[in-house]
């Protein structure tokens, strides 16, 4: 067992196969909620975590390590919605809640064309989301119980996921602030 939370407001992660609509998610939860995002792709570049360019994927190696250091202060406070297309190597003890973003081969491939994606990068993303790669590895990496999928096909899915994350954060605010 972990121990309780000393955090004010909850951590959330936010996963799943590019192009299923994370960050699109997460803009819209930390305006509704004030709560920040960390876009961690992104942020690896402004901190100076990344430690080489994958050729094959076109995309970049995480300098993991240094990630971690110098997320561990800043994940400490709470109110965190972590945005990664992996949630394996982030320390189990941060988050209150993962939840898995799904969407369907299809409409995913349709979305990964369209933001230019092609070859290798392309399918292994269709492929990553059919064997529901970044499902399982949530699953075996944090509690099942806190683990969850949400679909993300349509803006109406969009919005009923905004609703149960903000529903969420109300009675996890009740249960451990006093
Ligand atoms: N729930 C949704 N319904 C319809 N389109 C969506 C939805 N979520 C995201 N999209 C669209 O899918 C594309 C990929 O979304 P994005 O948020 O960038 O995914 P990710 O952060 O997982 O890579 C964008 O063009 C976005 O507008």
């Amino acid at each position: 067992m972990s121990p309780a939370p000393v955090r004010t407001k909850p951590n959330i992660m936010i996963t799943g196969t590019p192009g299923t609509g994370k960050s699109t998610l997460c803009k819209e939860l930390a305006e509704r909620t004030g709560f920040q995002w960390l876009e961690v792709s992104k942020l690896a570049t402004d901190w100076d975590c990344v430690s080489g360019f994958d050729e094959e994927y076109q995309s970049n190696i995480l300098n993991e390590d240094k990630l971690l250091d110098t997320m561990e202060p800043i994940m400490a406070s709470g109110g965190k919605i972590v945005d990664y297309h992996g949630c394996e190597f982030f320390p189990e003890r941060w988050f209150d809640i993962v939840f898995v973003t799904r969407t369907d081969n299809t409409i995913l491939y349709d979305r990964l064309h369209e933001r230019g994606y092609t070859g290798t990068k392309l399918t292994e993303n269709v492929e990553c989301e059919i064997f529901q790669t970044l499902l399982e590895e949530a699953k075996s990496s944090y509690d099942e119980e806190i683990v969850h999928e949400i679909p993300s096909n349509t803006l109406a899915d969009k919005e009923s996921n905004l609703d149960r994350i903000e529903s969420w954060i109300e009675s996890w605010t009740e249960n451990n602030v006093r």
